[in-house]
């Protein structure tokens, strides 16, 4: 049991280790990455380790200093960096000090860009504990939320080493196992792997799979992801492929509040929207009934509230890192599996707006 992919980088390669009970070897696998380290922080989300930390400081001889994170999307902010870069400092961390986070995508962002750019980069272990965290610890992308938008602030810097244990994913609510579900739709709608039709032939409830299938869920899913950042590491080209559905998402979960809507219901309805500019822009003939039924089936919302100032998404939207001279751009398809990155007019964005909006 167990499944290992090497991702290869700019900077040579790192493990991302999937395996029911990793965590009960936590030091001995952030030892093999960073043989010369002189502590170890752990960065944990209060919820995981609620249920885990006991878990992972069984595994140190010596154990690491924590520095706790309260949950949620609010964490990920200039306050809890300097906070967290503080405390850090504070307890001694050197340059070969490791910053381990143990969490979903909110620790793995923060955490990472306080190793990135503490003492000018320190090396960073991602211990994900969401079904989210398939997408967010690999790929080196960290960062923190700025008012005007999401990941506004951040840096590319590559974990050495991605620690899956899916027996941690157990205790995650129903909410965070959907928001996780909506990158691993993401990933299948992207690719021509064949992930699409092994998911729909695999997987009805991903919170039901058994120790091996949620094993080869992940893996599937982060196979995927590493093809393209390993293709494209700091999204000159290919790698925008990979915020298909958040140029929206992005805008609706600043404009909500962040923490309102999980990231991944603001990305499933964000994919929607990028469906319908794809059949306008390009023509395209997606099965956008299909897709739309398949996100309904996993309990995502499909239609955009009425609260929702439509003028406001689209100025939030020109603030997204994709776009260009003032011109949006927008991840559309093709074809399923054919993602590419095209601007699009602001009249065909507010049209699709239209065409997501709840007819209530
Ligand atoms: N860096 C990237 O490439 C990338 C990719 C995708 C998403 N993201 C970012 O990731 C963030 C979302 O990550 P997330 O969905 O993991 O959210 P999260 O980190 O906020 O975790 C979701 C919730 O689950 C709780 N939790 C975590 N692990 C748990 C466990 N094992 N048991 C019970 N509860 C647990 C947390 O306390 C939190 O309340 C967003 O900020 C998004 O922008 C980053
Ligand atoms: O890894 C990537 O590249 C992604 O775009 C993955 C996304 O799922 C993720 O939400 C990412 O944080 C978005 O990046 P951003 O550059 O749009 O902030
Ligand atoms: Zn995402």
């Amino acid at each position: 049991m167990g499944k290992r992919l090497d991702i290869i980088n700019s900077g040579g390669s790192y493990p991302v280790e999937i395996e029911h009970g990793l965590r009960f070897r936590t030091e001995e696998k952030i030892r093999q990455v960073c043989p010369d380290a002189t502590s170890v922080f752990l960065i944990a989300d209060e919820n995981a380790a609620s249920h885990y930390l006991n878990d992972v400081l069984s595994s140190f001889q010596q154990p690491p200093h924590v520095i706790f994170l309260q949950p949620g999307e609010g964490s990920k902010s200039i306050e809890e960096l300097q906070r967290v870069l503080t405390e850090l400092l504070e307890h001694g961390a050197d340059r070969k000090s490791v910053v381990a986070a143990l969490g979903g995508g909110v620790t793995g962002d923060l955490a990472g860009f306080a190793a990135a750019v503490l003492l000018r980069g320190v090396s960073f272990v991602q211990i994900p504990t969401t079904l989210l965290a398939h997408d967010s610890s690999v790929g080196g992308k960290t960062g923190i939320n700025h008012p005007s938008g999401k990941n506004l602030i951040g840096a590319f810097y590559a974990p050495a080493a991605v620690l899956y244990d899916p027996a941690m994913l157990q205790t995650l609510p129903e909410g965070e196992w959907r928001s996780g579900f909506a990158e691993v739709i993401k990933h299948s709608l992207i690719s021509r792997s064949g992930f699409l039709e092994w998911l729909s032939d695999n997987v009805n409830n991903p919170r039901d799979l058994q120790d091996e299938a949620l094993e080869e869920l992940l893996y599937r899913s982060i196979q995927v992801k590493a093809s393209i950042v390993e293709e494209d590491e700091f999204e000159a080209g290919v790698r925008a492929y990979l915020n298909f559905g958040h140029t929206l998402g992005h805008a609706i979960e600043a404009e909500a509040g962040y923490g309102t809507w999980t990231h991944g219901e603001a990305v499933a309805l964000g994919m929607l929207a990028a469906m319908h500019l794809s059949r306008f822009k390009l023509q395209a003939d997606l099965p956008l009934e299909n897709v739309k039924e398949l996100l309904e089936n996993h309990g995502f919302q499909t239609a955009l509230p009425h609260s929702f100032d439509h003028q406001k998404l689209l100025e939030r939207m020109k603030r997204d890192k994709k776009t260009e001279a003032g011109n949006l751009r927008f991840v559309l398809l093709r074809e399923l599996g054919m993602p590419e990155l095209i601007p699009v007019e602001t009249e065909l964005v507010k049209e699709a707006l239209k065409e997501v909006t709840s007819d209530d």
